[in-house]
């Protein structure tokens, strides 16, 4: 398993720039900030002109003869008021389309990258964390940073708003501002490291709550079987502590912050009103007032500013942590062949050519320079130790992990098709049956393409028919997440008649051993027998005496072949690896499987 990526330090530039990058073109993202900008400065228009008309009044006050235009200046008022209310609708629709845009093409570019990732990608990381993403990070961008970068854009606004007026009146308070500013960023320097620690300690603890609760659900029955609850529990507990405790400090860490920018916010109020009194000048009442207001305005927002500024790196790693999936391997995408006839593969002859594998690039090959021919419509049985590389060999034909060499089917090499071409003309019937959860029709037609008479008929191949026919909904039924409202059994004979319905020339199964019941067993093998006699079929086999009426038989062994041929020519090779493992299952079923191999060979000899 990859360990989590948790990037430390500052969010880089690139993070910010495909962020906005995916909100719009650059020509949105300036018209964006210009909203934002004529909003703010449609308000401090009119705060300017509430002190500049106070100002009107004092003077006509003082010369006596004066008459004030009242009536025009509550025109020019009007018309301000209007623009801003016009500014800031424009801001917020802006705001919104961009934002918006921003979340939904996050979403769809890791969303497309995901269901293409390579299944490495899936190895390494586990579900709880892929997961978290799209829950955990995926709702911080849509409900959380939008409001963030707006609120820090804003007071970043109304800062500059504030000292501009403020300088306006008086450019000596550009020195009080300064200072204040400098020292706002000094506090934000200690508070951000701070912070962003106790975050990114938040972020680690709760991946561990979503992986426990994924697998405690998956493995259920094992829990309870086990009377395991109180374990789980309480390791369950222990991991919500320690995220509690994180996410606790991180609220304290938060509001201490603020509790002091607000003292400091009103000492500088204090003593600016102080120096009205002690340095001897001639304001004017509205440029107090004007003064004292915006300063006001600023004591209430900045520690609340500076809280979501820092708050905006701290979140802004989910959007890091989005943007990393944007560049996780896919698997490969090849051109289409036109050349391939609409009915490929006709015959089903498999030819594999010099092929290796490995699961991961620094990794030893696993599949060792594979070279075979399998004829078309031959039953291939794969045996070998446990690990030798039977599984590995169907995800090589599956194409799962990089494959060198060529697999050929009936004249194409699928190593050069695209995947999507060749993986749906192979069925397979895995050790663990995968159904879906929705109806019994979407898991035997996944693609709703078959008609409902070949989707009975398949069921009727299966003995399904008749339970399914019993429940009132029909196909229609639901199966539940991973089929859990089926026995395995029933869930691979869905498998199983799956693969009726498609109807592919290559089967292969992944013999289930424990899981089924010896009738349901021996129902699936006959059933493969007569529905798949016209098709090539390779089964990995865990007990042989599955196997030992196949064509031939492939002996795998720290993947390579070290025996390919009938089973009953093996069974002569006294020296053979297939010999030694059929002497190993015991005298009796020696014997049998003897038998089994001799009465085929037989068979095979009249026909
Ligand atoms: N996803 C994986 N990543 C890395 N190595 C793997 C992976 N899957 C299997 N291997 C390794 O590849 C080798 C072959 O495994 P494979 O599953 O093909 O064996 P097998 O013959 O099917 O065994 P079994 O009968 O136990 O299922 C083993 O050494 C195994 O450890």
């Amino acid at each position: 398993m990859a360990k989590e990526n948790m990037s430390s330090g500052r969010i880089k530039t690139a993070v910010y720039r495909n962020y906005f990058r995916a909100g719009g073109n650059y020509l949105f993202i300036i018209l964006v900030f210009l909203a934002f900008i004529g909003a703010q400065a449609a308000a401090n228009g009119a705060d300017y002109f509430i002190s500049y008309w106070v100002n009107l009044e004092q003077q006509a006050e003082t010369k006596e003869n004066e008459e004030l235009d009242r009536e025009f200046i509550i025109y020019i008022y009007s018309a301000i008021t209007s623009a801003t209310i016009i500014m800031a609708l424009t801001h917020s629709i802006f705001y919104f389309i961009f934002f918006t845009r921003a979340s939904v093409k996050l979403h769809d570019t890791i969303f497309a990258k995901i269901s293409q990732a390579t299944m490495r990608f899936f190895n390494l990381n586990p579900t709880g964390r892929i997961l978290n993403r799209f829950s955990k990070d995926m709702g911080s961008i849509d409900e959380y940073i939008p409001f963030i970068i707006s609120d820090v854009l804003e007071i970043i606004l109304l800062i500059a708003g504030t000292i501009i007026l403020t300088s306006l009146v008086d450019p000596w308070l550009l020195l009080p501002s300064a200072g204040l500013l400098f020292f706002f960023y000094l506090l934000r320097l200690i508070y951000l490291e701070t912070s962003r620690s106790v975050k990114r300690l938040e972020g680690i603890t709760h991946s561990p709550i979503l992986n426990h609760i994924t697998a405690s659900i998956q493995g259920l029955s094992t829990i309870r079987a086990f009377s395991a609850e109180k374990d789980l529990i309480l390791e369950f507990d222990s991991h919500q502590n320690l995220h509690s405790s994180a996410q606790y400090l991180f609220i304290s860490a938060s509001r201490a912050f603020g509790l002091w920018m607000d003292l400091i916010c009103t000492i500088f109020v204090s003593l600016i009103l102080i120096s009205f009194l002690v340095f001897d000048k001639d304001y004017y009442g509205g440029d107090v007032g004007l003064i004292i207001t915006q300063y006001l305005g600023l004591t209430i927002v900045v520690q609340w500013g500076i809280r979501q500024w820092s708050e905006l790196e701290n979140s802004m790693t989910s959007v890091e942590r989005v943007l990393e999936y944007t560049t996780i391997e896919t698997e490969s995408v090849r051109k289409p062949i036109s050349s391939i006839p609409r009915a490929w593969p006709e015959f089903g002859g498999i030819n594999f050519q010099n092929v290796s594998m490995k699961y991961n690039p620094n990794d030893p090959l696993i599949l060792k320079n594979l070279n075979f021919n399998i004829l078309p419509q031959e039953k291939i049985g794969i045996v070998g130790r446990t690990g030798a590389g039977k599984t590995s060999i169907i995800a090589a034909l599956f194409q799962l992990y990089d494959v060198e060499g060529s697999i050929i089917i009936d004249n194409v090499d699928i190593t050069k098709l695209p995947l999507e071409e060749s993986r749906p003309k192979i069925s397979i019937i895995p050790q663990e049956p995968v159904l879906f959860s929705g109806s019994i029709r979407k898991n035997l037609d996944p693609f709703e393409e078959y008609s409902d008479d070949i989707l009975w008929d398949a069921l009727e191949q299966v003995e399904l028919k008749h339970t399914v026919a019993e429940i009132p909904a029909g196909l229609n039924a639901a199966v539940s997440e991973s089929g859990s409202n089926f026995s395995i059994g029933e869930k691979q004979l869905i498998c199983l008649g799956r693969a009726i319905v498609r109807n592919n020339r290559i089967l292969v199964m992944d013999e289930a051993t424990a899981n089924v019941d010896p009738y349901t067993d021996s129902l699936i093998q006959k059933t493969i027998r007569k529905k798949f006699a016209g098709c090539t079929v390779i089964t990995i086999a865990h007990r042989l005496h599955t196997v030992m009426d196949s064509d031939r038989i492939m002996v795998v062994e720290a993947g390579e072949i070290v025996e390919f041929d009938r089973p009953y020519n093996l069974l002569q090779k006294t020296d053979g690896l297939f010999y030694t493992m059929v002497q190993t299952t015991g005298e009796t079923v020696a014997e049998n499987l003897n038998t089994i191999a001799k009465e085929n060979h037989l068979k095979q000899k009249v026909t």
